[in-house]
């Protein structure tokens, strides 16, 4: 009889849960609800989505796991429950303690070799310490500290201990990313006191069971997730533009970038993921859209209509700050306009921008592996835009390749489910989805006009 797996992501907008033929990969239900807008979010509404998308289908399932948004901190109590509500990956309040932390470790150089990254406000530590700084009765109460994928892999396991796995611990900066081990005296120090850690699970671990019996598996970051469910090979890059726009590549050995520019993750099965992400992705569209006064089909057309470089005007993506470059505090900035700038030039602007943030974290990726990608993949609810897809391959010049639009991150998930549920060595090999390929001319001026333009205004990033 044939078995299913369930695979969840739940990120920064959305959960989604995917039913699956563990043998073939085949989805036969698909299930959606929103979260909340916001970079501090109690986890309740994140409980209340996974319940929804669940509902009737958790039963169906032999295994299930949950790939979730990275470095959000859920501090809990003994009792488990929620000392106050988490802060997310896109938070960035705990900046300054995000160079108090560099220093604990020893400097930028000692801290990417100790915990794989420079320390920045997206992992989890810094906000630790942020809570220690500004809310010490928080602080206190905090016996416990999760990522939020933990936390709701918790909520589905009879047992309520908590888990995480490497890929997920890499980016909390208590991690010892080249030893593949917690870093427990660092987590105490930006708490202030001795703090539990989730239990690290192997990849294809099997950490509990539901109360209807399905194994779980321990589950992933939703990037390490993506790459699960893409099944990556070496050589090929994903860009990955959700609410944060992400480049990442396969590695068998550890990065560890003291100038901060990659994040020296682990992957969900073993290996190495280093990843640039930034901190304004398919969000910036969204931006665009009701700027303009449009919907996303409209945006599209209006760029594709629109001269490549925008008549030199350049648009600095950075509505929410930014992350890679590390600019917490910068700010969107739109310039080079001249006579005779339309509408549609802004549409054209403002997607260039975004697609030039990208090229820029993709060549730190690059500089850091030290070879050029064979294949650049593009998913996430952003890849839906055929002007960005265009966009990103003139900007990179070169071709880039878009799967039929999918969540490759619950497919991830529903395949660790099933590489667990299988006791195999290595996952089940699923057919790998069809692809189209993304040509345009090669504009090399437009990510030299931008690049000139942000050095000008943030010098720093240079
Ligand atoms: N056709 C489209 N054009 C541009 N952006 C889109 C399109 N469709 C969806 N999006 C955007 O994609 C984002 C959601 O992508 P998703 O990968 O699900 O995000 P996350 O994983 O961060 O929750 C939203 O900001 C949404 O508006
Ligand atoms: O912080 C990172 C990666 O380091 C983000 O990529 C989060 O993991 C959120 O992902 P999305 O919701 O944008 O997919």
């Amino acid at each position: 009889m044939a078995q299913f797996v369930l695979g969840i992501d739940s990120s920064t907008q959305s959960c989604k849960a995917l039913l699956v033929n563990a043998e073939t990969g085949e989805i036969v239900e698909e299930k959606r609800a929103s979260h909340p807008g916001g970079t501090e979010v109690d986890p309740a509404h994140w409980v209340k989505a996974l319940n929804e998308v669940t509902e009737g289908l958790l039963e169906k399932a032999d295994a299930v796991a949950i790939a979730g948004q990275q470095h959000g901190m859920v501090l809990l109590d003994e009792n488990n429950e929620v000392v106050r509500d988490a802060l997310l990956w896109n938070d960035t309040r705990s900046a300054p303690e995000a160079d108090e932390l560099t220093a604990f470790l020893g400097g930028p150089q000692r801290a990417a070799e100790h915990v794989g990254s420079v320390p920045l406000a997206a992992y989890t530590a810094t906000k630790m310490l942020w809570v220690r700084k500004n809310e010490p009765q928080n602080a206190a109460r905090a016996a416990k500290v999760a990522l939020p994928h933990d936390y709701l892999t918790m909520q589905l396991n009879a047992s309520d201990e908590l888990y995480t796995d490497h890929g997920e611990a890499s980016g909390t900066s208590y991690y010892n990313t080249a030893k593949r081990q917690w870093e427990t005296s660092i987590a105490a120090w930006a708490i202030g006191h001795k703090i539990e850690l989730p239990k690290l699970a192997e990849p294809n671990e099997v950490v509990g069971k539901t109360e209807s019996g399905a194994l779980i598996a321990p589950g992933t970051g939703d990037n390490m997730g993506a790459a699960l469910g893409l099944d990556l090979q070496d050589g090929d890059a994903v860009v990955s533009m959700g609410t944060s726009a992400v480049a990442m590549m396969l590695s068998d050995v550890a990065a560890a970038d003291y100038k901060n520019n990659v994040s020296g993750f682990a992957d969900a099965t073993g290996k190495y993921l280093p990843l640039a992400c930034t901190l304004n992705g398919a969000p910036v569209m969204d931006f665009a859209a009701a700027t303009l006064g449009v919907d996303h089909d409209e945006l599209a057309e209006m760029v594709l209509s629109a001269e490549p470089g925008a008549k030199g005007a350049v648009f600095l993506p950075y509505l929410a700050g930014e992350r890679t470059p590390n600019l917490p505090h910068a700010k969107a900035h739109l310039g080079n306009i001249g006579a005779g700038f339309e509408r549609k030039d802004l549409a054209r602007a403002m997607v260039e921008g975004l697609a030039c943030s990208v090229r820029e974290g993709l060549e730190n990726i690059v500089a850091q592996r030290g070879a050029e990608p064979d294949r650049i993949i593009l998913i996430g609810g952003g890849a839906k835009s055929k002007a960005f897809r265009e966009v990103l391959a003139q900007v990179l010049g070169i071709d880039i390749y878009v799967p039929e639009p999918a969540e490759f991150v619950a497919i991830g998930a529903a395949r660790q489910a099933a590489w667990a549920l299988s006791g195999e060595v290595t996952p089940p090999v699923w057919k790998q989805p069809e692809m189209i390929k993304v040509s345009a001319e090669k504009r090399p001026s437009i990510y030299r006009n931008y690049i000139n333009y942000r050095n000008k205004l943030y010098p720093e990033a240079a």
